[in-house]
């Protein structure tokens, strides 16, 4: 493939000015049917979202994806979410259960607003299996289905029923995908995005790999309606998971939906742990985020996040920093 580069290899090129204040810049993006304040969902991970963040996420219009680890809460959580007028949007896997856990929903009457079919490797049988029974018992759920890494596999979740698709295979911070198995879109997570948004009809979801707001506004360049993060989002406050101390500092955990820390025991492990530095609440960093994005657009010379979708860029190898030095 040609012009392979990731988010450092890039720098979007500014064009003029139209706004007097960074204020005036929209991040706002429209996605199944409701507009979020920004593009950006905090990964479906134990370490990144619990449900007191999701119902803070969701009164504030932000976007959202419960994790599925804790399977027997979900149909409960869905109930709860709509109880308090908000959307639900959750998780499922391609197991058998899954397939009941879809009916059981069905059967009471219960319709998430979004549902994301959440897989190593998406691009599956398994899962094209499972957006159809989705949309045969749910039809009015939004469905997004992942993980992928080529085209042919967005046009096969599209064409499955696919509402929208999650681009990443291997590039996470907390992944070793691609050192375990040699395979991914690790190190070319960009590019990967970019050759996926050609053959999109539908959303992208571009996944992993995000290691500084700027690479918000490069995924959307790239053809992402919405990006997914975790590592940025972890260590908060309110972030699930331990917190420890070391020297005087404060760490929280962040670990691989794939790691032996997630699963319990050593089998197909393709994650790991690591220990985030303390990062304060939440909202701090959404606010940052939203600032940066709208400054993003105002370098793109518009108003909205579809300035961003055409500005030109160059390719400059490195040029940034190499691989996770960020500040
Ligand atoms: N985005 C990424 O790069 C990656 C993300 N993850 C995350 O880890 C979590 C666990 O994912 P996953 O293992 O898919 O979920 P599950 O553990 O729920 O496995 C789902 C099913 O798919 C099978 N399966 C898993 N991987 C493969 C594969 N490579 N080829 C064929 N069958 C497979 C499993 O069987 P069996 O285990 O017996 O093979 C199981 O039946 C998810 O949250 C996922 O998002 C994991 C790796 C990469
Ligand atoms: N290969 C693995 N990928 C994983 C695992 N757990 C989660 N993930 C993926 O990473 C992103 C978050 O990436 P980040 O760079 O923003 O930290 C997440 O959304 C998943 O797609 C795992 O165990 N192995």
């Amino acid at each position: 493939m040609e012009n392979v580069f990731d988010y450092e290899d890039i720098q979007l090129i500014p064009e003029k000015c139209i706004v007097k204040s960074r204020k005036e810049c929209d991040t706002s993006i429209e996605f199944g049917g409701r507009k979020f304040r920004l593009p950006v969902v905090p990964a479906n991970m134990q370490t990144i979202i619990d449900e007191k963040i999701a119902l803070y996420l969701a009164e504030n219009d932000y976007f959202y994806i419960m994790h599925r680890f804790n399977p027997e809460t979900r149909l409960d959580f869905v109930k709860d979410m709509q109880e308090r007028g908000l959307y639900a949007s959750i998780s499922v896997g391609v197991k058998d259960e899954e397939y009941a856990f879809v009916e059981e929903l069905a059967e009471a009457g219960l319709t998430p607003e979004y549902i994301t079919i959440d897989i190593a490797h998406g691009h599956a049988d398994t899962v094209i299996s499972m957006i159809k029974h989705i949309k045969k018992y749910l039809p009015n759920s939004f469905v997004i289905a992942g993980n992928v890494g080529t085209p042919q596999a967005v046009r096969d979740l599209e064409q499955a029923g696919a509402d929208a698709t999650k681009v990443g295979i291997g590039p996470g911070k907390v992944c070793i995908t691609k050192i375990k198995t040699g395979f991914g879109t690790g190190g070319w997570q960009l590019a990967a995005l970019r050759w996926c948004a050609k053959a999109a009809t539908k959303p992208l979801i571009a996944d992993g790999g995000i290691r500084t707001h700027g690479d918000i506004a490069k995924s959307i360049r790239f053809g992402a309606s919405m990006v997914m993060i975790g590592s940025l989002f972890a260590g908060h406050e309110e972030s699930p998971g331990q917190t420890v101390e070391k020297d005087g500092k404060l760490y929280k955990e962040y670990f691989g939906s794939a790691s032996e820390f997630q699963k319990g025991e050593r089998r197909n492990v393709e994650g790991k742990k690591m220990w985030v530095a303390y990062k304060g609440p939440l909202q701090d960093t959404l606010t940052e985020m939203e600032e940066d994005l709208q400054s993003s657009i105002s370098y793109a010379g518009g108003k909205t996040l579809s300035a961003l979708r055409n500005v030109d860029y160059v390719i400059v190898k490195n040029s940034i920093f190499n691989g996770d030095r960020v500040y």
